[in-house]
């Protein structure tokens, strides 16, 4: 496995393996590796030829200074989990070779609508920085196909649509979301738990099948289910901090005449803001 961490080496190993016809797979990460991930490896190496994870923590996509000082970084046990897993190339630069005139002078690639929206109003910037890298990253690894993770639903949908709108010729896999056994969504953030608060977190996944439950019973009164909900969690320990059911299809909200709808969780569990979403179809 080459690990490289500069652009100029990058773009050299790229064209290599385009002359020699190769299919390639781009795994986005921000690293601190999980089963998780690991799934979204699995699912690029079953359809391409050559794997790149890149792993590298954005800054521009933090609205938070605190959240990005604290992001757990662990290169070198990544890239053992990587090597294991017979990945053949690691991109991780540092954020002078992403962005080597700084922040401030990067041009961006914003998302119109989707990308203020949700967790978009939770998180100010956040879409802008997750779209830029991104937007980035592809241009870089040139990938035939790019795995996201469905944990990150709004993220999924934002890339989708950013790989339409600017003729990307790249299709984008979603991979659904890896829990552990008692329910929990697995994500780098739940290390910040303390044993206690472990035991709390499949609160919020309960929470949330619960309301999907309420759904497929053919309860449509919105604020009604989430109000309880919020409740439910509060009492459970959390600080619910967005709740939301969404047409799954335009994240709007739901209409008479939706098919689907998702249910979308954000909530603190003490320094950890904890995300999950579930997908309810309502025909
Ligand atoms: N439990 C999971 N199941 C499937 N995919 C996941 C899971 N957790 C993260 N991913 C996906 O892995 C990719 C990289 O995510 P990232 O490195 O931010 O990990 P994370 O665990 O989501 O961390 P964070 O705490 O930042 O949310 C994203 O596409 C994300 O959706
Ligand atoms: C897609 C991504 C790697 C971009 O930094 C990040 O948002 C993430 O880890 O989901
Ligand atoms: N997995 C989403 C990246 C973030 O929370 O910044």
């Amino acid at each position: 496995m080459l690990i490289i961490e500069t652009v100029l080496m990058l773009r050299q190993q790229i064209r290599r393996l385009r002359l020699e016809g190769k299919r390639i797979a781009l795994v986005p990460t921000m690293g601190n590796l999980h089963d998780g991930h690991m799934k979204l490896v699995d699912e690029a190496k079953s359809r391409a030829d050559v794997v790149v994870v890149s792993i590298f923590v954005n800054p521009m996509q933090f609205d938070r200074p605190d959240d990005l000082a604290r992001y757990p970084r662990t290169l070198q046990e990544d890239c053992e989990k990587l090597n294991r897993r017979g990945v053949e190339f690691v991109f991780s630069p540092t954020p002078e070779e992403v962005y080597p005139r700084g922040m401030g002078e990067q041009t961006y690639v914003d998302v119109p609508g989707i990308s203020t929206i949700l967790e978009g109003a939770s998180r100010p910037g956040h879409f802008r920085g997750v779209s830029t890298v991104v937007s980035k990253l592809f241009n870089l690894v040139q990938p035939d196909i790019a795995c996201f993770g469905e944990k990150d639903y709004q993220q999924l949908a934002l890339i989708r649509k950013m790989v339409a709108d600017m003729s990307y010729d790249i299709e984008i896999v979603g991979v659904p979301t890896v829990r552990a056994k008692d329910g929990l969504a697995l994500s780098s953030r739940n290390g910040y738990l303390t044993s206690d608060q472990r035991k709390i977190a499949p609160g919020l996944s309960k929470v949330m099948n619960g309301i999907g439950e309420k759904l497929k019973a053919g309860e449509r009164n919105v604020e009604e289910i989430l109000a309880a909900a919020a409740l439910e969690l509060n009492e459970k320990g959390f600080r619910s901090d967005d709740l939301q059911i969404r047409d799954a299809d335009t994240l709007l909200e739901l209409t008479p005449q939706s098919q689907r709808a998702v249910v979308l969780m954000a909530a603190w569990l003490g320094q950890a803001r904890l995300i999950d979403n579930l997908t309810v179809d309502l025909a």
